[in-house]
């Protein structure tokens, strides 16, 4: 055949190579690396592919099927974006199809879902099409739109795409699609005071009408909360959802306190871009320290593609990042802001919109399909006046197609949030940018008051610029840390629940003082097991080998690693016996037993039970910004990067877990979590205090935390990475292999270890048992890969995959799974 025109696609699967399709002579115009298509896989699947290249080469070996649509009328992957692609397919041993699945918003990955919808086209004579033509309008007039899945029940898979194909050339139907344009405007509900509710009376009077209405009680006492001080003549709206949220009730509640005349309830077009802020421009003057710290980056620059600033904690690192984001915006440059949780970015946001007002853009899972959709095609556009000129976002934000990027900011960058565990690719995007800067001749600054080891052997070895800032702003004073014996207090009785008294005290007093606590517990639920008093009997997950989760207020045991849930025994299941304990303690529990302790303090608290929606977490941290909140208990949500200016004191209930945490990691770890939940107390002008809970009050690690002294921590740590072996000297590649059949995966270990030594000799170790064993009905068995780092890459992974695929390939190893981590953290 002359002249045929061939694309490699990637599909949106885990395909160890691209697959080559046919372009039709009459789809040759439109086809471009970078735009999606579809395709068919097999007898019945359609996907939408991205072409990868096109060419004249044949392949060998099969017969290629035809592209059957063009879905883009320009590339929605850019060339650098491919190139990243590839890299970190490389890079984290996945394919490049687990990378598109990552890289795209879900409206983008044109699935089966997508929404067909009929136009009126009135040129055309439905009765000159063909038959399969006239059944689809048919089969869309009936119900008003359809899917390409429901096709399926008048078309065979083949003839779906062409012939949607030939509708969308006669204008006879749309795809109900973002690339069309025309965005639904988005409603939110409104609440407010009904305009009949004019005192302080007529609000109690309202209150008797709900006596016997618990639940309208509860939603109405909500607006009032996050209404007051209430203007009367003006009383504040809240958007309804809020209400919801914190109430715990439903829409319904609401309705009824409408129907009662006791509140206003209406709904309003409101942007989802927020372009209708209006930025004063109110840029924070830096500090003479700030300006050299600011001063030193850019010349760093100059010779250094990346640079950390080590900054304490309130030292002013963010206010930084926004001059340098203001000059970045000067050069015509945008600018890509990291941070690693979804509920830091409603504080910064809050920070960045006040000087850089509608050129920022959110980007993180929070937000809809549609948001994020609406932000990927933003940024594509240039002839958007509204274009993006900075993206906060947390990690997958790596992957929006940036045209003209001058700088990437990784905020906090030591965090683990960075690093994607589940599923492949499992990319660090701290380390991502790096690459990602360099194919942009971009440049990285990573941030923190706690650098990683890695990061910060790169920045002492001249690899990274390395600016400190040593001091807090306006001169605020580092807060004071006391480290309190558990032991001894429990041998003092001075140990209530789960409380010293020393803790109790200084919560009342700060509390008295009309200030604000912080409280940290790095688990979330109520007690992280319940053991029968009798028999010992401890309820465990079905289908993992760990013990299941109370949550007190669901009344659920919750299996945290596979969402496996059951209502509470009320007897022991294995003796009967009524006597079922909880042991052990988390944020649920200390938000309990405190509020005995302090009945007139507020306490809420912020783990990923609490936060599981936008609004959800941003009314929680917006409630504690105001002051309707004494106490936040949380999780290592609350030890990032927030800033709070009445926080003076804060209180870790148990070091002890993190400190005996099984990882080379666990020292470093909590020396960065103990420090930053440290720094969020006296920010401003008052000087915080920090009272940790530890039955080790010796250990290395909080000596160096009360003395702030990242360096000692450092030195330490790097004497022991060198010695055992780990990184930043060796590279650690972690290879899990499971399956249902513990037996046969013992089997499989041993042929793969064998493998893997005869290449890697005693590089490879293991198979291990992990601590937790088995998950989803899997059991696992790891080995880890400890590599000279001046062992080039693709190497490493070709000839690990190779040993792989060799036993994964024998028939009697089928159902066995296979998950490679590089760096895993
Ligand atoms: N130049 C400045 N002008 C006005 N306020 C400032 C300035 N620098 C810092 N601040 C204020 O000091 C507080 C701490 O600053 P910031 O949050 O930027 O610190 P940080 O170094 O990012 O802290 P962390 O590491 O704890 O996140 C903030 O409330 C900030 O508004
Ligand atoms: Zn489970």
């Amino acid at each position: 055949m002359e002249g045929q025109l061939f694309a490699d696609v990637v599909l949106p699967l885990a395909l160890p190579r691209l697959l080559t399709y046919s372009v039709p002579a009459e789809l040759a115009d439109e086809v471009a690396v970078g735009a999606r298509v579809g395709v068919q896989l097999g007898k019945k699947k359609i996907y939408s592919a991205v072409i990868h290249s096109l060419h004249a080469n044949k392949p060998e070996g099969y017969d290629t099927k035809d592209i059957l649509m063009v879905l883009d009328k320009f590339p929605i992957i850019l060339p650098q974006q491919m190139e990243l692609w590839s890299w970190i397919s490389t890079y984290y041993m996945c394919t490049l199809g687990e990378v598109m699945k990552a890289a795209l918003p879900s409206g983008l990955k044109l699935e089966s879902e997508t929404k067909i919808t009929l136009t009126s086209n009135e040129e055309l004579e439905v009765e000159t099409l063909g038959e399969m033509e006239k059944s689809v309008i048919g089969f869309i007039s009936a119900r008003k739109s359809t899917t390409l899945a429901d096709l399926s029940e008048i078309l065979p898979a083949s003839r779906i795409l062409p012939t949607i194909r030939t509708l969308l050339d006669d204008k006879l139907v749309a795809l109900d699609e973002v690339l069309s344009g025309g965005f639904k405007p988005k409603r939110e509900y409104y609440v407010r005071l009904h305009p009949s509710i004019i005192s302080e009376d007529d609000v109690n009077t309202a209150f008797t009408k709900l006596d016997r209405a618990a639940v309208q009680q509860k939603a109405f006492l909500a607006y009032l909360s996050m209404a007051t001080p209430i203007d009367f003549a003006k009383p504040k709206e809240v958007e309804r959802k809020l209400i919801i949220d914190k109430a715990e009730v439903s829409a319904q509640a609401i309705k009824g306190l409408k129907e009662k005349n006791i509140l206003d309830v209406y709904e309003r077009v409101v942007t989802r871009l927020g372009f209708d802020d209006d930025p004063s421009k109110a840029i924070n003057p830096l500090s003479e320290g700030q300006q050299v710290a600011m001063d030193t980056i850019i010349s760093e620059f100059e010779t250094k593609d990346v640079v950390l600033l080590h900054g304490v904690t309130g030292s002013g690192k963010t206010e930084v990042y926004i001059h340098l984001i203001n000059k970045m915006l000067d050069e015509g440059k945008q600018v890509l802001y990291l941070l690693p949780e979804i509920a830091l970015t409603a504080q910064i946001i809050n920070r960045l919109k006040r000087v850089f007002g509608s050129k920022i853009g959110i980007f993180h899972s929070k937000f809809s399909n549609e948001h994020r959709v609406e932000t990927y095609l933003n940024l594509l556009d240039d002839t958007n006046e509204n274009q993006y000129q900075i993206i906060l976002g947390v990690r997958s934000s790596i992957f929006l197609p940036f045209k003209n990027l001058g700088l990437i900011i990784v905020d906090e960058e030591h965090e683990n949030t960075y690093k994607q565990y589940d599923p492949a690719p499992r990319y660090n995007a701290r380390d991502v940018s790096v690459v990602m800067a360099a194919h942009h001749s971009a440049k990285v600054l990573m941030g923190t008051a706690t650098p990683a080891i890695e990061t910060y052997f790169n920045a002492k070895t001249g690899k990274y610029g390395l600016v400190e800032l040593a001091n807090r702003y306006n001169d605020a004073a580092m807060p004071d840390i006391a480290i309190v014996d558990v032991r001894r207090a429990r041998k003092q009785k001075q140990l209530h629940s789960h409380f010293t008294s020393h803790l109790l005290d200084a919560v009342g007093a700060a509390l008295k003082r009309n200030e604000q606590v912080i409280l940290f517990q790095n688990r979330r639920g109520f007690a992280p097991f319940l053991e029968c008093e009798e028999c010992g009997w401890v309820p465990e997950c079905e289908h993992c080998n760990v013990s299941l989760t109370y949550h007190k207020r669901s009344n659920q045991l919750v299996c945290h690693y596979c969402g496996y849930s059951m209502s509470l025994p009320t007897t022991c299941l294995a003796c009967g016996s009524p006597s079922m304990t909880t042991k052990g303690f988390g944020t649920e529990k200390i938000e309990e037993e405190l509020q005995i302790f302090f009945p007139e303090a507020s306490i809420e608290r912020l783990d990923l039970d609490t936060a599981r929606s936008r609004s959800a977490y941003e009314r929680i941290i917006g409630d504690f910004e105001e002051r309707r909140i004494d106490i936040l208990v949380g999780t290592q949500m609350v030890t990032k990067g927030l800033d709070f200016d009445n926080v003076s004191l804060v209180g870790v209930l148990d070091a002890d877990t993190m400190l005996r945490f099984p990882d080379f990691r666990a020292y470093e770890r909590s020396y960065q979590l103990i420090s930053q939940v440290s720094g969020r107390a006296g920010r401003k002008e008052k000087k915080g205090s920090v009272i940790v809970q530890t039955s080790q009050p010796d250990s290395d690690v909080l000596r160096m935390v009360r003395q702030n002294d990242y360096n000692a921590l450092y030195e330490w740590q790097l004497v022991e990475r060198h010695q055992f072996l780990y990184p930043p000297f060796y590279r650690l590649t972690k290879i899990t292999i499971k399956h249902v059949d513990r037996k046969l995966l013992h089997e499989i270990a041993e042929v793969l270890g064998y493998r893997l030594r005869a290449i890697f000799g005693d590089r490879i170790l293991g198979p291990e048992e992990p601590a937790i064993n088995r998950i989803q009905n899997r059991y696992l068995l790891g080995f880890v890969l400890k590599m000279e780092r001046t062992k080039p890459v693709t190497k490493v992974k070709e000839l690990l995959w190779n040993a792989i695929y060799e036993v994964q390939g024998q028939p009697k190893y089928k159902g066995m799974m296979v998950s490679v981590d590089v760096d895993p953290m």
